[in-house]
C-alpha cells in the first residue's frame, strides 16, 4: 500500500486467536465487539475489534474493509494504530466461517467514558491539551483526503500517558476535493457524498439539511461538540429526531439565514425548519462561563457556514491554546481509572443513550487509491504545537488553588474556569434529559414522507401554533409502510437473515446497503428472537422503507 511515511509501521499480517488472551470486555459498537486482551507473545495489552459477520451470504462487512484499509494506510499518533489482524477459525465446524479481530494498541479510556465518569475532574490545562491532541489528528485525516464523519467523544480514545487517538473509521471515506487551505475555511467539495453519517448529537446543521457535497466542515463540527462536551461533562447537542436536532442547534447557534448560511434555503432539508421559530442563538450565554478565547474558538467550530466553519489548520494556531492556562504536556497530565463505553453504560444505565452511529453510505477511498498518509507533508509526534505547560507533572508543583467547577449557570465569566464537574453534580436541571427512545424503534419526532427520488429529504411536519413540531399521521410509502428518521438507520431488520434487499441484491457490494452491520447492541439481538408483534411488523415496514432509501 503506497504511503508518503517512512515511518509508517508495517503491517505484520494475521495471527491466531490463540496468540490472544481476552482480559475483559471494553465496548459494544454497531460494527463490532471490542475486548481488553494480552498478546502471549509479547505480554502487551492490546484492544481485539471482533468484526461481527451477521449474515453469513454477505460475506466480510464492507465497513470493516474500509476501516481496516483506511487505518492501514494512516499513520499519525493521534490516529489509531491498526496493529495487525488476528483469525479465529471454527475447528469444529470448519464449514463455518473464521472470526477475524483487528489488532489495537489498548487505550485506557475513551472520551466518553471520561466526561461520563464522576471520579474525573478535566482542568481546562487537560482540555486544552486534548483538544490540540484532536485537531492535529483531524488536520493529519484532512490533509490526507480523509473525512472521518463519525466524529464524536465514544470515538476518541486516550491512554494514560495523555495520548488522544481518533478510532472508528467505519464510517470514514476519501474526499475529493481540495484539502483546506490556512484561513481559508473548509473550501469546497467537487462531489456528491451519502448524507447517512455521522451520529445524529454530533451530526452539522448542512448534513442536517442534507448538503450532500459536504467538506471536512463535517468533522470540525464534531469537533466542536467535543470540546464543549468536555466542559459540561455530557453531549452539548442531544436532539431526539433529526429535526430537534437541527431546532436545538438553531437555538444554541441562531437560525440560519442568507448571512449566516449562504445557500441554506437551497437545500433539500430546509423546508421543515423554515417554520421554526426565529432564533437569536445562546452560545455565549450559555457558556458564559467559559474563557472569552474558548467561546470564541467554540463559536468557530460550531459555525452554521459550512465554507466559514474554521478548519483544523486555523484551529490549532487559535489563540485560545496561548492564554492562561497554557495546555499541559500529555505526560504531565493525571492517570485515571481505565473508562470505556461500556462502564459508562453500566454505572449510568438510566442516562440517555446515545443513539446509535450511522450505517454510511457509498463505500471505498474514492477514485484515487494511491493517496498516501500525510499528503507529503510533514508530520509526527510531538505536534507542531509548542506552548505546552512546561512546569512539569502536576503533582511536583506547587499546588494550584482548587478547581473551580464550570458552571454554565453562572452568571457571568469573570475568572477563567480551572474545571469541569459532571453534569449530575450541578443540581437537578443540569441531569441529562429522560431516556431518548431508540431512534430505529420511531422514536423521531420526525416522520417524514418519501423522497421522490431518493435524493430530496422528507419534508417535515408541519409546526403547532407554539413552533413545536406537531405529530403527523405519516404519510403511506410505497412498500406500505410509514416512514421513519432516515438518517439513523435501522440494523436489526436489515439482518435478518431472510431479508431480501429490494432488488434481490445479496453481495456485500451492495454500497451502503445497511444488511452487514450487525445489532448495535444486545437488546437488539433480544429483540429479533421475539415473537412478532404489531409493533415489530411495523418496525420491520419501516425498516424495509429505510433500507430502500439507504440503498439509493
Ligand atoms: N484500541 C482501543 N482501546 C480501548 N478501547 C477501545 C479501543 N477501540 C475501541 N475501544 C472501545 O470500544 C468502543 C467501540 O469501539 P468502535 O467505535 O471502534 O466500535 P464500533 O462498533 O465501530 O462503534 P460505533 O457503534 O460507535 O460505531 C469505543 O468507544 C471504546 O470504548
Amino acid at each position: 500500500m503506497a504511503t508518503t511515511d517512512p515511518n509508517q509501521r508495517r503491517f505484520r499480517g494475521c495471527a491466531g486467536i490463540d496468540d490472544f488472551e481476552i482480559v475483559q470486555k471494553l465496548g459494544e459498537g454497531t460494527f463490532g465487539v471490542v475486548s481488553k486482551a494480552r498478546s502471549r507473545r509479547s505480554g502487551t495489552i492490546v484492544a481485539l475489534k471482533k468484526i461481527l459477520i451477521h449474515n453469513e451470504k454477505d460475506g466480510f462487512p464492507i465497513t470493516a474493509l474500509r476501516e481496516i484499509k483506511l487505518l492501514k494506510m494512516l499513520s499519525h499518533p493521534n490516529v489509531l494504530t491498526l496493529q495487525e489482524m488476528a483469525v479465529e477459525r471454527h475447528k469444529k465446524d470448519v464449514k463455518k466461517r473464521a472470526t477475524l479481530y483487528m489488532v489495537c494498541p489498548y487505550m485506557d479510556h475513551d472520551l466518553a467514558g471520561m466526561t461520563t465518569n464522576p471520579d474525573i475532574t478535566f482542568t481546562e490545562a487537560q482540555i486544552k491539551c486534548y483538544m490540540l491532541q484532536l485537531l492535529e489528528g483531524l488536520r493529519y485525516l484532512h490533509d490526507s483526503h480523509i473525512l472521518h464523519r463519525d466524529m464524536k467523544a465514544a470515538n476518541i480514545l486516550i491512554n494514560n500517558r495523555g495520548l488522544l487517538q481518533i478510532a472508528d473509521f467505519g464510517l470514514a471515506r476519501h474526499y475529493d476535493g481540495p484539502v483546506p487551505q490556512p484561513g481559508r475555511g473548509n473550501g469546497e467539495a467537487v462531489r456528491d457524498y451519502t448524507t447517512l453519517v455521522v451520529t445524529r448529537w454530533y451530526r452539522p446543521p448542512e448534513l442536517l439539511l442534507q448538503l450532500r457535497r459536504y467538506t471536512p466542515a463535517i468533522d470540525m463540527w464534531g469537533a466542536g461538540c467535543v470540546f464543549a462536551e468536555m466542559f459540561e461533562g455530557r453531549p452539548i447537542l442531544e436532539g431526539k429526531s433529526d429535526l430537534n436536532q437541527a431546532q436545538i442547534i438553531f437555538e444554541l447557534v441562531g437560525s440560519p439565514n442568507e448571512d449566516n448560511m449562504p445557500g441554506w434555503s437551497q437545500l433539500p432539508g430546509c423546508e421543515g425548519v423554515k417554520e421554526f421559530e426565529p432564533q437569536r442563538g445562546n452560545l455565549r450565554n450559555r457558556f458564559r462561563n467559559l474563557h472569552p478565547e474558548a467561546q470564541n474558538l467554540l463559536a468557530e467550530l460550531l459555525k452554521l457556514d459550512w465554507r466559514k466553519r474554521i478548519n483544523a489548520w486555523d484551529a490549532l494556531k487559535h489563540p485560545y491554546f496561548h492564554s492562561q492556562p497554557l495546555p499541559s504536556r500529555p505526560e504531565d497530565l493525571p492517570r485515571f481509572e481505565e473508562s470505556h463505553e461500556l462502564d459508562r453504560r453500566k454505572h449510568h444505565e438510566k442516562r440517555a443513550a446515545m443513539p446509535p452511529a450511522p450505517a454510511g453510505g457509498t463505500v471505498g477511498m474514492g477514485p484515487d487509491e494511491a493517496w498516501g498518509a500525510g499528503g507529503g507533508r510533514n508530520y509526527g509526534p510531538p505536534n507542531g504545537y509548542t506552548g505546552y505547560d512546561r512546569r512539569g507533572p502536576r503533582d511536583q508543583r506547587v499546588p494550584p488553588p482548587p478547581p473551580r467547577a464550570y458552571d454554565s449557570r453562572a452568571p457571568s465569566h469573570d475568572t477563567p474556569p480551572l474545571a469541569r464537574r459532571p453534569a449530575w453534580q450541578n443540581g437537578p436541571d443540569s441531569r441529562r434529559p429522560p431516556l431518548p427512545p431508540p431512534p430505529h424503534m420511531n422514536g423521531s419526532s420526525h416522520l417524514p414522507p418519501p423522497p421522490p427520488n431518493g435524493h430530496l429529504p422528507p419534508r417535515p411536519p408541519p409546526p403547532a401554533a407554539d413552533g413545536r413540531l406537531a405529530p403527523r399521521a405519516p404519510p403511506p410509502n410505497p412498500r406500505g409502510g410509514p416512514n421513519v428518521d432516515t438518517y439513523i438507520p435501522s440494523y436489526s431488520a436489515a439482518r435478518r437473515d431472510d431479508a431480501a434487499p429490494p432488488n434481490g441484491r445479496r453481495n456485500s457490494r451492495d454500497h451502503g446497503y445497511p444488511r452487514d452491520r450487525p445489532p448495535p447492541n444486545a437488546r437488539d439481538r433480544d429483540r429479533r428472537t421475539r415473537s412478532r408483534s404489531p409493533d415489530r411488523e411495523r418496525r420491520e415496514r419501516l425498516q424495509d422503507r429505510e433500507r430502500e432509501l439507504y440503498r439509493r
